[in-house]
């Protein structure tokens, strides 16, 4: 396994890696899609700040890769839905940065209500700028925070730690968070109009870009004062720079910017009330050393055993119920890859789990066979684009959970349908990954195996002959099960220890009493 740290990774997290047997490449920051397109096609997993973007150019050849892994919260960089549709799973690392970032959000409106920058340069200059720096105290001030999520709520508590009063707007809580809080939700009108100061806390997203335009900044109180340490491009920059102009906004503090770096020449470097620091947010050594640790783990999991934890495009799956489904896992490919050579075209897929059905979840399971299943056919799915996948070339997936499981444990009912024909597969790990039941027929092989599906009149000598013409052959029956249809024929499930020539299979065909045979 592969991975490149691009940004400065923090090296606890690349040594886990190295630990687990993965080659480790770092790289600075890399801003051309196209050279980074290069670098992940030997990849199977690359890491990423918010100095390296990954732009759907920069996945077209990166067939190999199966995390993008972002050291920290903010996933805008990525096209997400672009590695969905590539089967790339993205993971985000958003509980390590939580109090720096709240923290720094926390400096800004300290050097904001004290001018510590100005104060700092002018004493560094050899003045003593005491005069036209008089602040403000925070005590009793009012902080509208837009965004109570964890950044959010932890600079609301330590806000109100210090005697602020702190109303926040956030229409996205759930409803249980949003009422057992000390924070009162305001309308995002009523919130920036009531503020002294307002301090941003959300994701950028299309919805979100812009979300503080001239028209809304204009409801701010007149005098009140704006931190945003969330994203660039949440505040439109030219009409912040007019409102400070108009002295309508009395002053801001800007972590991060619509383009970053920040152009050299950008009107914003030389505004006298406005703060700015270069996305130093999440710049503290607990925070990288936490990111890139919970991040690594994630992706060494998700990969080693299909565990997923921080993943903003798959449901999680913990440990320990990856570990109760790990067996099934490897059946769930081999069982896909199966029906997907029986059913070349599928159209319907039914999945039972039967039996014993507690603390199994089925949903990464069905994922992981629909994925082989599709997989076999064209392009490359995997259980992030499954579903999707399912339903862009028109597969109806559907499972029930549940059942008796006809004397085994645990029973997985498998109906594939296409093209005009219906097959059936019933398999279990009791005893180790098999198939029990083939079309109604009793049978007993391992789909993982190189298999030979044949029917047969059931008279005597014709297994005998296909059994000598395989070890003329030099063809070895590894199990040959056979199941009797009830019709005066038989179904035999013969795994042999190597792919069976196509000429071979012809002269089988071509055995008196053999009415197929189908190396699926
Ligand atoms: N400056 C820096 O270095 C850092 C910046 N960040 C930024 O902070 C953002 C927030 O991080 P977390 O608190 O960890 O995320 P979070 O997901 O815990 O919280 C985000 C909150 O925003 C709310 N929200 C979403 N859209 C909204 C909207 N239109 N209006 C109001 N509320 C909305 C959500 O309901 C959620 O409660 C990240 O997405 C990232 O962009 C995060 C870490 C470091
Ligand atoms: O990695 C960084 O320095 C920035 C962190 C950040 O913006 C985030 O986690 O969203």
């Amino acid at each position: 396994m592969r991975v490149l740290a691009c940004d400065g990774i923090h090296p606890e997290g690349l040594a886990l890696f190295r630990q687990a047997g993965w080659e480790v490449e770092e790289s600075e920051a890399i801003k051309d899609p196209k050279v980074l397109a290069a670098r992940l096609a030997e990849m199977d997993a690359v890491l990423v700040r918010s100095a390296t973007p990954v732009p759907a150019a920069a996945l077209a050849g990166a067939t190999r890769l199966k995390v993008i892994g972002r050291a920290g919260a903010g996933v805008d960089t990525i096209d997400v839905e672009a590695a969905t549709a590539r089967g790339i799973a993205v993971m985000n690392a958003p509980d390590g940065n939580t109090l720096a970032a709240a923290e720094h959000a926390l400096a800004l409106l300290f050097a904001l209500a004290r001018h510590v920058p100005r104060a700092d340069a002018g004493m560094k200059q050899g003045d003593w700028p005491k005069a036209g720096l008089t602040g403000f105290e925070l005590e009793g001030k009012r902080l509208g925070v837009i965004g109570l999520g964890r950044i959010g709520s932890t600079v609301a508590r330590k806000a109100q730690g210090i005697g602020m009063e702190v109303a926040a707007y956030d229409p996205f809580l759930p409803p249980a968070a949003a009422g057992k809080g000390s924070v009162p939700l305001m309308g995002l009108d009523e919130l920036l109009a009531w503020a002294d100061v307002v301090t941003l806390h959300i994701p950028r997203t299309r919805e979100t870009t812009h979300l503080l335009n001239e028209e809304r900044l204009r409801r701010m109180k007149p005098g009140a004062f704006l931190v945003n340490a969330a994203r660039g491009g949440l505040v439109d920059e030219a009409a912040l720079l007019s409102l400070l102009d108009d002295g309508h906004i009395a002053g801001a503090a800007l972590d991060t910017f619509a383009t970053e770096p920040l152009p050299k020449d950008s009107p914003l470097r030389n505004h006298p009330r406005l703060i700015l620091t270069p996305h130093l947010g999440a710049s503290t050594g607990e925070a990288q050393q936490a990111v890139s640790t919970i991040l690594a783990r994630q992706i060494i999991d998700y990969v080693a055993t299909g565990a997923v934890a921080g993943c903003v495009n798959l449901p999680p799956l913990t440990p320990e119920v990856a570990r109760e489904i790990g067996p099934w896992m490897p059946l769930m490919t081999a069982l896909g890859k199966l029906a997907a050579r029986m059913v070349p075209a599928p159209v319907k897929l039914h999945l039972s789990y039967a039996g014993r059905t507690d603390g199994l979840d089925t949903r990464p399971l069905t994922r992981l066979l629909v994925a082989a299943l599709l997989g076999s056919a064209s392009g490359r799915v995997t259980p992030v684009n499954a579903l999707q996948e399912a339903a862009a070339r028109g597969l109806e997936v559907a499972e029930t959970v549940g059942g008796d499981g006809d004397g085994f444990d645990r029973l997985l009912r498998l109906r594939v349908e296409g093209g005009g024909r219906v097959r059936e597969i019933e398999a279990t790990l009791h005893r180790g990954p098999r198939v029990v039941r083939l079309d109604g027929v009793e049978l007993d092989f391992d789909p993982q195996a190189h298999l030979l599906l044949m029917r047969n009149e059931d008279r005597p000598g014709v297994i005998g002959l296909v059994g000598s013409h395989l070890g003329a052959a030099g063809i070895n029956i590894v199990n040959f099960s056979l199941g009797a249809t009830g019709d005066g024929g038989a179904v035999a499930a013969i795994t042999v220890d190597r792919p069976v020539p196509e000429q071979q299979l012809l002269a089988l065909r071509a055995i008196p009493g053999i009415v197929s045979m189908e190396q699926p």
